[in-house]
């Protein structure tokens, strides 16, 4: 095993995984806050935020030579955007674009990938843009990791709290109200599985890059109606993130 770099905390070797994401309002910028926060739990873990910015896009075209650079260096990445007319946003979609560069050459081939999407309808047509994601990871080359929670709010005794209250599975899905600013974005169970997505998409980079032993994390649909329901009666953040 070749190992460049040790977290010397955890005697862990590192991983980089980059969250890249566009944001209109700063929706979409909390859930990838929050993703980021549970890619941090994993030990040896280098985790960084990229915002893809609507001042990079010129004549339709994004540039940004020092995303791209991080890119190419991280081992995992996680593409996040605003749904927007049932479809990555504008902005985003100049980003996927310009990632031609790195299609030619291969350069993001057999890296981990993962994605997330924010709008304001329950359904909004959230499924259509992490489609167009898992497509372009898998043009990228990529290795997709889904988000691999059981489904929430699909019972009498569900609530916005629930972990993947939206049952989404190919990548997140989060929801915010169109009339509350970006504090309010998201619901509590939507921040829980934006961080279990992330320490899943981490620890999976581990296994893939360095070998390091994975368990896989399995929250029965009892367990986790249990955490939502936890969720509902504390205001403070939950002992268990992990389920286990
Ligand atoms: C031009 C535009 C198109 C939108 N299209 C959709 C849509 O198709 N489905 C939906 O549920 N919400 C839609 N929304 C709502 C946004 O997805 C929602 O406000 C989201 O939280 C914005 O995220 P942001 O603050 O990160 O930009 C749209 C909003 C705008 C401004």
């Amino acid at each position: 095993m070749t190992v460049n770099d040790v977290d010397r905390e955890h005697e862990a070797p590192m991983i980089t995984v980059t969250v890249v994401y566009h944001s209109v309002h700063g929706h979409t910028r909390i859930l990838a806050e929050h993703l980021a926060d549970g890619a941090r739990l994993v030990p040896g873990a280098r985790v960084h935020l990229a915002e893809i910015r609507a001042e990079d896009v010129t004549a339709g075209r994004w540039h940004d030579a020092e995303v791209l650079a991080l890119l190419e260096r991280s081992d995992a990445i996680v593409f996040g955007c605003p749904t927007l007319m049932g479809s990555v946003s504008a902005v985003f979609k100049a980003f996927m674009e310009a990632a031609f560069t790195p299609f030619t050459t291969q350069a993001w081939k057999d890296k981990l990938a993962g994605g997330f999407t924010m709008s304001a309808s329950q359904s909004g047509d959230k499924l259509a843009v992490l489609e167009q994601l898992a497509v372009f990871g898998a043009q990228m080359g990529m290795q997709w990791i889904g988000v691999g929670d059981m489904p929430g709010n699909n019972w009498s005794g569900g609530s916005r709290d629930d972990v993947n209250r939206l049952g989404s599975w190919l990548g997140l899905m989060s929801q915010s109200h169109a009339d509350q600013g970006p504090e309010h974005a998201g619901s509590r169970g939507d921040r829980i599985t934006a961080r279990r997505y992330g320490e899943r998409i981490a620890g999976l980079t581990q296994r893939w890059v360095n070998a390091v032993p994975y368990d896989t994390s399995r929250m029965t649909e009892h367990e986790a109606r249990a955490l939502s329901a936890s969720l509902r009666e504390t205001d403070g953040a939950p002992a268990a993130l992990t389920g286990a």
